[in-house]
């Protein structure tokens, strides 16, 4: 089994998207395989990955559905980018079907549904990351029940925070609802750092009290760069400006932190 992490926050637009594709980009650079699951129904992170198209019953959605062992096995494309290490990513997309996922929440034991279709699915990868939408639902649940880790992402701002540590509470709390009592959160990134705003300045002042050893570096901050291959669904190695090298290496570390805190 790949060594699995959960990114959330249950705010939505605080980075959760950028920070999983970066990091999943700046793992497979220094040579791990990633599984990038999608479980936003945006589909943000499959877009941004160059999974775009008719992805027919190929999705995340289908593979929870079926509730079968490995059932993600046939739900996984390869990132679409054109970079070398980009061989070393693959996807469980999502399209907004995933929404219909949603009406499983009352089902006994649903929650479990992800665990079982990625049973045996992720084996082959270092890493699975999951991509969680902005939510403590359903569809977060499934993938806080698959694995052990989870990663709270925010900005330096009031409401991001106040969701990253719902998010937290939320952790420490579910893991024996989730038939997951290993699960715990192993860090927290803080992303879209924007020197210009006062009311960031001085949030990233209290990171460190607020979240103690949990609070990984660097801090991300706002790059065109980033929101450059963002939008137009490219790797950061398509960014040749002095922000894209910055954000490489920004993330790098992130990826260095992720693969010393799960070692
Ligand atoms: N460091 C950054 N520099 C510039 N733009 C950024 C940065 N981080 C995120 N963005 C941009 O901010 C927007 C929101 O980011 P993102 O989609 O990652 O948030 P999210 O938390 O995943 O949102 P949602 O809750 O809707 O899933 C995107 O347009 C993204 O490109």
């Amino acid at each position: 089994m790949a060594t699995r992490v959960a990114m959330g926050n249950n705010k939505g637009g605080v980075g959760k998207t950028t920070v999983t594709v970066r990091v999943a980009e700046a793992l497979a650079v220094l040579g791990k395989r990633v599984l990038v699951m999608d479980l936003d129904p945006q589909g943000n992170s499959s877009g941004r990955l160059g999974v775009v198209g008719d992805l027919g019953a190929r999705t995340v959605s289908e593979a929870i559905k079926e509730n079968r062992r490995g059932a993600v096995a046939d739900s996984i494309w390869p990132c679409g980018w054109d970079a070398e290490y980009a061989s070393r990513i693959s996807v469980c997309p999502s399209t907004l079907d995933l929404e219909d996922r949603m009406s499983e929440a009352g089902v006994i034991g649903a929650y479990r549904r992800l665990a079982i279709a990625l049973d045996g699915a992720d084996d082959g990868y270092d890493f699975t990351l999951f991509d969680c939408p902005p939510s403590l639902f359903h569809l977060t649940q499934l993938a806080l029940a698959a694995g052990p880790n989870a990663v709270a992402v925010t900005e330096p701002e009031y409401y991001s925070i106040e969701g990253a540590l719902r998010f937290r509470a939320f952790v420490e709390a579910q893991g024996t609802n989730l038939s997951n009592p290993e699960l715990h959160l192993i860090g927290v990134i803080v992303a879209g750092y924007d020197v210009r705003k006062p009311a960031h300045v001085g949030q990233l002042e209290t990171l460190p009290e607020t979240f103690g050893p949990l609070l990984w570096e660097p801090v991300i901050p706002v790059r065109t760069a980033i929101q450059d291959a963002d939008e137009s669904q490219l790797p950061l190695v398509a960014q040749k400006s002095e922000g894209g090298r910055e954000a490489r290496a920004w993330f790098g570390q992130l990826a260095e932190r992720l693969i010393k805190a799960t070692s």
